[in-house]
């Protein structure tokens, strides 16, 4: 093998990443599966993921779905269940998926404090709990968590989506501790505002995305493919000795 394929290859590796049939872990998902990974896609809607699968496909990454609510216990300890029914044990798991719940702070209700924390932090937790111990076991793995520049600041009313991504930085830094030692890195990855199905509030305000654009240093919002080269260096042992860490992936609008 080639030096650079000693680094970054995922050759014979699994990932399973959630929220992999939109925006960025899509862009996520494709990254790994080029790099050489058989990836397991788990979102809600089953037509859009037949979709992602098929874009994979035509990037000749071996890709498969599994369906399911992560606001769901029952649905997340089904993932835990049946993950590795498709190509063998997790080691790569990327959470991706989230909500953001918009209405202004005092609007927000507690059935909007409960999807948030269900989604955003009780299942990137119950799937480290469930993946990280096993890869541990076997001695190698990877946990990409995904924040946003929100755990760090207020921005548009999103506050209890702040409140999740500042717990998601903390989650990582437990993980980390805990299976670092057995060659697990944890790390989360910061994105700023990034041009997906999410971001669609932001869109539909007229000069929102121009001014958005003009606080990063690079001129422009981020892509999903702008987290290919992370994701692949996150996931690969080129990231060996890299744990624990906050990255952020933004064009410097956390700097600026
Ligand atoms: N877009 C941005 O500007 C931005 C900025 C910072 C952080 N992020 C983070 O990036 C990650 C990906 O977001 P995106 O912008 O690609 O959004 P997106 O809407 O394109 O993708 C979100 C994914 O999460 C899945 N999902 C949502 N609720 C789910 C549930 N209950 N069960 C299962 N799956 C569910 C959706 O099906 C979708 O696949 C999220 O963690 C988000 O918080 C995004
Ligand atoms: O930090 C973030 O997560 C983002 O900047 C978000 O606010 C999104 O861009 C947008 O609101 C979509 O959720």
């Amino acid at each position: 093998m080639t030096y650079l394929g000693e680094l970054f290859s995922l050759a014979g590796r699994t990932a399973l990443v959630t929220g992999g049939s939109s925006g960025i872990g899509l862009g996520m998902a494709e990254a790994l599966g080029r790099a050489g990974a058989a990836v397991v896609l788990v979102a809600r809607r089953e037509r859009e993921l037949a979709a992602a699968v098929d874009t994979l496909a035509g990037y000749a990454v071996t890709a498969t779905a599994i369906s399911a609510d992560l606001g769901e216990r029952a649905d997340v300890n089904r993932v835990i269940a049946t993950a590795a029914d498709h190509f063998g044990d997790i080691d790569i798991l990327v959470n991706s998926a989230a909500v953001n719940i918009r209405p202004p702070m005092g609007e927000l209700t507690d059935a909007d404090w409960d999807l948030n924390h269900a989604v955003n932090v009780t299942a990137p937790y119950l799937l480290g709990q469930a993946f990280g111990p096993r890869m541990a076991e076997r001695g190698w793995g990877r946990i990409i968590n995904i924040g946003s520049q929100q755990a760090v600041r207020a921005f548009g009313n999103s506050g209890i989506y702040g409140v999740a991504k500042a717990a998601i930085t903390g989650l990582t830094r437990s993980q980390a501790e805990a299976w670092s030692p057995h060659g697990v890195c944890v790390n989360t990855v910061m994105p700023g505002f990034v041009i997906t199905p999410l971001a669609a509030p932001h869109l539909a305000v007229p000069g929102r995305v121009e001014a958005l654009a003009a606080r990063t240093m690079t001129g422009r919002n981020g892509l999903p493919q702008d987290f290919a080269g992370t994701t692949v260096f996150l996931a690969s042992d080129a990231s060996s000795y890299v744990t624990g860490q906050t990255i952020y992936v933004d064009g410097g609008f956390s700097v600026h």
